[in-house]
């Protein structure tokens, strides 16, 4: 197996509120391969966004990391200064935002945007910055005519489109994507998922990709993290995460999203909602919610365990490993 590109390890983060730090990912550890499809999910307020920040660089106050380490390569990504990270960012890892409206410039074309991310770490003429934006524009196709065009003037599929292609310009080995797809309509949901996976197996990068929709990721994604409270619950290769999964949270969430396959169930969703991650629930964060809850659930906090393929943080997994 080829050595990992990216290496979280007991990585923490808190927002420093009135009310006291509110830890939003709480000693996360995850390694991603080199071509490997990584994908975060959880509900909303899981620590999704926030671990993604975290990996990028891009936190701000009133967020901190409080432990742990990004290793991208050579680098601890935590400890690189500002102008460090910017020399890394776009050149050898991307960031694809929610909403590219937002990522993007309203005010200049999507030329100028492009122009400016080259130039900011390389010498290039006119006619190769040119060159390689109409490049990848045509990637995710896009009629290159459009660099000329504004933000405000593409649909939201096209923009989010464009903001991957900019992803694209340096060829970089990883892209981290927070639910680039999350503002687009189901059927453009899926088209630009497909086309993110075979963007991917023909240009090989790395992906970590954060959603809500456990079913979107499905057929995409090698590996699976699945995050409750700030907490990594389960993690494993997505094929045996769906075909078993392990911790009721996993188990919920797949009920909760209609799969694109199979036959028509009814979905299930989980009752309650998240806790406050200001006051976590004692012993398992989940027990107020879990279907399978027993007595030390409310006491004792588990563990990672290892269950077959996958790990799972519950406690009916503790006798298998220990
Ligand atoms: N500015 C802030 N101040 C205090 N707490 C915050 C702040 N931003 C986020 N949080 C806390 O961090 C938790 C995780 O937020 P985060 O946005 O990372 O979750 P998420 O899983 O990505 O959710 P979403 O999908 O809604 O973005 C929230 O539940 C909230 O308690």
């Amino acid at each position: 197996m080829p050595e990992p590109l990216l290496t979280v390890r007991d990585l923490s983060v808190a927002y420093d509120t009135a009310r006291g730090p509110v830890v939003a990912v709480d000693h996360v550890e995850l390694a991603v391969r080199p071509g490997e499809f990584t994908a975060v999910v959880g509900e909303s307020g899981c620590g999704k966004s926030t671990l993604m920040f975290a990996v990028a660089g891009l936190l701000n106050a009133p967020a901190r990391i409080t432990t742990g380490a990004v290793h991208f390569r050579g680098d601890n990504l935590v400890t690189l200064t500002e102008r460090e990270l910017n020399a890394l960012r776009w050149r050898d890892f991307s960031v694809v935002l929610q909403s590219a409206m937002n990522a993007l410039n309203p005010v200049t074309t999507l030329a100028a945007q492009y122009k400016d991310a080259m130039a900011a770490h390389g010498t290039y003429t006119g006619e190769e910055i040119r060159a390689r934006s109409v490049e990848v524009l045509d990637l995710v196709g896009i009629d290159p005519v459009h660099l000329r065009s504004y933000p405000h003037q593409l649909s939201g599929g096209m923009r989010q489109r464009a903001m991957i292609a900019m992803a694209l310009l340096l060829t970089p080995d990883l892209i981290l994507m927070d639910e680039p797809t999350s503002a687009l309509d189901v059927v453009a949901q899926r088209s630009l998922m497909v086309q993110i996976k075979e963007l991917q197996q023909l240009l090989g990068f790395a992906v970590v990709f954060v959603t809500h929709d456990m079913s979107l990721v499905s057929h995409f994604s090698d590996q699976l993290l699945v995050m409750y409270a700030g907490q990594v619950v389960e993690t494993g290769p997505t094929r045996a995460v769906f075909d078993h999964p392990e911790h009721p949270y996993s188990r919920g969430l797949l009920d909760a999203f209609p799969s694109i396959r199979g036959p028509r169930v009814p979905l299930q969703g989980i009752p309650g909602s998240p806790p406050d991650l200001s006051a976590p629930p004692p012993g398992c964060r989940f027990h107020p919610r879990c279907p399978l809850a027993h007595d030390a659930c409310r006491v004792t906090e588990p563990a990672l365990y290892a269950v077959g393929a996958a790990r799972s943080r519950c406690l009916l997994h503790a006798e298998v490993t220990s």
